[in-house]
């Protein structure tokens, strides 16, 4: 039996955490086992590359460094955590995934995606989300949400044009990938946005009870 993988993407303070909370909500009351996760982390060692990745250093960091330990931290997760709980047949509820370096790496740093694909066949096999629910938000108020939260991590400090780059290439995926992408306003309030997922919560429901 393998369970289902859905990875929740989207830019800076666009709610991923906050409604991954509430699907886990949802399918545990259905009485499905989930496994909710985050990238980069997820692991304790995964957890200690995730603190390298969002602390400012006093060299700045590479491109190609960032872009290797983002994959050095999704292989530990792998190993440790998704396959297995894949493996298990629970719902694995990620908190950003490898769309996330494309967006990231690629569209926000300028990355070539073909050696983004390389890593990725590397690090996965042919492991992919089966469903990647996108938060998308103007950079403005989603960074407004991230500044009220408080002190602003190594990414965030980033400029807009950065958050803007990194929005589009999001939005471009999805629209090269309909078939595993659900576009999420998440500029709404919480209430309305919860509303909004009603149709894909149904979706992962029907989908598990298949697998
Ligand atoms: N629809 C919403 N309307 C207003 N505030 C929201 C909404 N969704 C989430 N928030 C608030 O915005 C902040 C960021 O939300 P959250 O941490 O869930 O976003 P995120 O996408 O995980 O952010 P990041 O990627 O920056 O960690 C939190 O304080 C949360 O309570
Ligand atoms: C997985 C992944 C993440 N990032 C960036 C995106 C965010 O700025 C941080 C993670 O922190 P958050 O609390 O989830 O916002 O890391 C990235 O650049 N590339 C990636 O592959």
């Amino acid at each position: 039996m393998r369970g289902l993988f859905i990875t929740l993407e989207g830019p800076e303070g666009a709610g991923k955490t906050t409604n991954r909370a509430y699907l886990a909500e949802r399918l545990i009351a259905q009485g499905f086992s989930v496994a909710l996760t985050r990238e980069p982390g997820g692991t304790a060692l995964a957890e200690k590359i995730r603190g390298i990745l969002l602390d400012q250093h006093d060299e700045p960091m590479a491109v190609d460094t960032e872009l290797l330990l983002m994959f050095a931290a999704r292989a530990q997760h792998l190993a440790q955590v998704i396959l297995p709980a894949l493996e298990a047949g629970k719902i694995v509820i990620c908190d950003r995934f490898t769309d996330a370096t494309y967006a990231y790496q690629g569209g926000g740093r300028g990355l070539d995606c073909s050696r983004i694909a390389l890593l990725e066949q590397f690090v996965q096999g042919d492991l992919r989300p089966d469903m990647t629910l996108l938060f998308d938000l103007p950079v403005v108020d989603g960074m407004a949400r991230a500044e009220a939260r408080g002190k602003l991590d190594r990414f965030e400090q980033e400029q807009h044009a950065f958050f803007e780059a990194v929005r589009q290439s999001y939005l471009q995926r999805a629209k090269d990938d309909p078939d595993r992408f659900r576009l999420v306003n998440a500029q709404q309030s919480l209430a309305e946005v919860q509303q909004n997922l009603e149709p894909y919560v149904l979706e992962i429901i029907e989908r598990a009870n298949e697998q």
